[in-house]
């Protein structure tokens, strides 16, 4: 059986479970389960916090897990990051009060509070900067008004924790993260291939929508040339003389141009449609 890690809690957990749910395999319904069995999939769900996924999969006991590229970076575990999930983006950055103008190189010597040691230690030593890190376990952007530290590092979704806080952002990102799988590196879990491939076929449905549209003769190269699809749209005669029906796959996020563009060529009916999964 695979042993897979979910966020328990936190920015993670519901879109972690809903992804698995949406490939095809059970979740708890109760958020004090623990654990979770999958028999008819042979999965086993651990339900941890996503700090420590990491932790559990670096040291094996764990085939994989899901987790923010950002908390693996921290942890310094042995293990890979193996696919990207597409969601729990955001940016990791310095951060210090509005108009301090403060940058990278400004922190030597000064005191910098984050959740985040093992990641921001590692950027501060790379670009030859001594600072002090004080650990903290979150809330970190009350460290500075609570006179614990200078600046801090944390993560950045919307900005709207930060600028409640009073504080701006400074110097480069030193992270962009999002929810990733990982494993322990150098392995090869069995059953890892399929949870993957399967999470792929919920991404590729998310991200593309199927589009149908009937286009005459004379139309038919510039339409396909709007939609090439994923390999090559499939065209299929009408009954109609002189016309063809069109299916391809666009990005959902181009579609309603895509469609503008097919109008001005000439096709009609243009409808566009969900995939639910997917295996390419
Ligand atoms: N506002 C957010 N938007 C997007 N991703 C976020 C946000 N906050 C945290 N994350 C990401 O979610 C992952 C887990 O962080 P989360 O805040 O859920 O855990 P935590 O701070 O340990 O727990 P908690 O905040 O519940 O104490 C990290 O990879 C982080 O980058
Ligand atoms: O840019 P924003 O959209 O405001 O989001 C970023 C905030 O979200 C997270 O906090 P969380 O709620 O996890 O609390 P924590 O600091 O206790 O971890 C993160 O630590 C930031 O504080
Ligand atoms: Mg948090």
């Amino acid at each position: 059986m695979l042993r897979v890690a979910v966020p328990n809690k936190g920015a993670l957990s519901e879109a972690a479970a809903t992804m698995l749910r949406e490939s095809g395999y059970r979740q708890r319904s109760d958020t004090k389960e623990l654990v979770l069995v999958d028999e008819v999939n042979s999965v086993e769900f651990f339900y941890l916090r996503p700090r420590d996924i990491a932790t559990y999969v670096g040291e094996g006991t764990l085939d994989c897990g899901i987790t923010g590229r950002d908390m693996l970076l921290d942890s310094g575990a042995a293990a890979d990051e193996v696919l990207p999930l597409g969601f729990g983006a955001s940016r990791f950055r310095f951060a210090a009060p509005a108009g301090s103008g403060f940058t990278r190189d400004s922190l030597r010597g000064l005191r910098v509070a984050t959740s985040y040691p093992g990641l921001v230690g590692a950027h501060l030593r790379e670009a030859g900067v001594e600072a002090r890190l004080i650990r903290l376990d979150g809330a970190v952007e009350s460290a500075i008004r609570l006179g614990v530290a200078d600046a801090i590092a944390d993560v950045v979704e919307t900005g709207t924790t930060l600028r409640q806080a009073g504080l701006e952002l400074f110097g480069e990102p030193i992270l962009q993260s999002e929810a990733i799988v990982i494993k322990r590196s150098g392995t090869a879990p069995q059953g890892l291939d399929t949870l993957l491939r399967r999470l792929r076929g919920v991404l590729v449905a998310r991200t593309y929508v199927m589009m149908d549209y009937d286009v005459p003769a004379e139309a038919l190269e510039r339409a396909t040339a709007v939609t090439p699809g994923f390999e090559s749209p499939t065209v299929s005669p009408l009954a109609r003389e002189g016309w063809f029906a069109v299916r391809a796959m666009v990005k959902r996020a181009d579609a309603q141009a895509i469609m503008d563009a097919l109008w001005e060529e000439g096709a009609r009916a243009i409808l566009v449609t969900d995939i639910s999964a997917s295996r390419l």
